[in-house]
């Protein structure tokens, strides 16, 4: 029987993402909070605002009702920024279907709860705790869109969910694992827009290969010590949800995140780069939320701490390596040695 997908959010990911599930044969509506961006879709002409010169597997269909995307759907994906989450699925809940699964593609966290995406969903749509989970990898909407070999990680405490999902979005060129760790992936996937802030300043600064390496690797660090504080799998952090993205979003053109950090690497304001930007770079609002959460649990992130004091507290980025740079000298795991796996 085929599969009734609504994917909720047409911007570069939910976009790429819908066109994978009609790859796999599933009846994806897409919704678009625009009707000409629905309309552009539907008249074979992609989505040229986020996806330019993208050409998207034809039967997927966009429309900006929200009921028609939404009825009969047997899942949900919700594509929209992390700052539009919690208003969306308000404004969504009496729509759902009842036995719908839902999955989030949000990498941050819903603004003003200080919570992840999935529990916000769950709990928003009253859904059992197993119906609601995580989508998450190095995936960069445009390579993916183009069929790009990519993989991703579907993670939720419930086997069965994972693998109907997995069903519906893993083709010959996106393979898609699951994972019962939905708070590791979670947590993944917030933390390098964060760390990726850092290593596009650290390119905005003209510094090199080895400063990028070790940002990259002490923000796995940073990344697994808050992961396994909130019950995640060391594994998980290792997985493509965790080094995977970091590598992919700390190196990548494509990649929004790294491009503010590299902005504000170079001395530009904040707000200036945001207003140049027609897409979210969700690490900008999320990173005080992460930083939040590790010092509730009692958790050691210095560099995501200094990309807060930098995006909100003017800090320069050139103190900022020094900062980091002068912290007292430490051993490699530390905070991770009495970790569970
Ligand atoms: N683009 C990627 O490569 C990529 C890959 C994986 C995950 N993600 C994650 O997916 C999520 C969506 O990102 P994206 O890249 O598709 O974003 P985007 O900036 O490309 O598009 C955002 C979409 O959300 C809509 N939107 C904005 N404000 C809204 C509001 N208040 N209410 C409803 N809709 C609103 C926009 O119209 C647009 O369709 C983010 O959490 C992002 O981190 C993105
Ligand atoms: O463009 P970014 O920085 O939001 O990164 C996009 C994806 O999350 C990469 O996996």
């Amino acid at each position: 029987m085929t599969t009734t997908v609504a994917v909720m959010g047409a911007g570069s990911w939910g976009t790429a993402f819908g066109s994978i599930c009609a790859d796999t044969g599933a009846d994806v509506r897409l919704w678009a909070r625009r009707p000409e961006v629905a309309d552009t879709i539907n008249a074979g002409l992609g989505n040229p605002e986020y996806l330019p010169d993208i050409g998207l597997n034809e039967a997927l269909r966009a429309t900006a009702d929200p009921d028609e995307a939404l009825s009969g759907a047997d899942i949900v994906v919700l594509a929209v920024p992390s700052h539009a989450l919690v208003e969306s699925l308000a404004a969504w809940h009496a729509l759902v279907p009842r036995d719908a699964v839902a999955v989030s593609l949000v990498k941050g966290i819903a603004l003003d709860t200080g919570r992840w995406a999935s529990e916000v969903i769950r709990d928003a749509w009253d859904l059992p705790d197993g119906r609601a989970v995580v989508a998450s990898g190095p995936n960069l909407a445009r390579e993916c869109a183009q069929r790009f070999p990519s993989g991703t990680v579907v993670a939720g405490p419930d086997e069965a969910v994972c693998a109907r999902v997995q069903a519906i979005c893993h083709t010959p060129w996106f393979r898609v694992y699951t994972n019962p760790d939905r708070t590791g992936v979670e947590v993944g996937g917030a933390v390098k827009n964060a760390i990726a802030l850092a290593a596009g300043m650290a390119d905005g600064m003209g510094y090199g290969e080895n400063t990028k390496a070790m940002l990259l690797t002490r923000g796995l660090a940073e990344m697994t010590r808050l992961g396994l504080a909130l019950g995640g799998r060391a594994m998980t952090f290792a997985g493509l949800a965790g080094m995977g993205d970091l590598v992919a979003t700390c190196t990548s053109s494509q990649s929004r995140n790294r491009h503010v950090g590299e902005q504000l690497g170079r001395g530009r304001p904040l707000q200036v780069i945001i207003d140049e930007m027609n897409m979210v770079a969700e690490g900008v609002k999320s990173s005080p939320a992460i930083a939040g959460i590790a010092r509730d649990h009692d958790v050691e992130m210095p560099i995501v701490e200094h990309v807060v004091r930098v995006l909100h507290d003017g800090l320069d980025p050139q103190d900022m390596a020094v900062a980091l740079m002068g912290r007292s000298p430490k051993s490699e795991f530390h905070g991770m040695e009495e970790a569970r796996g």
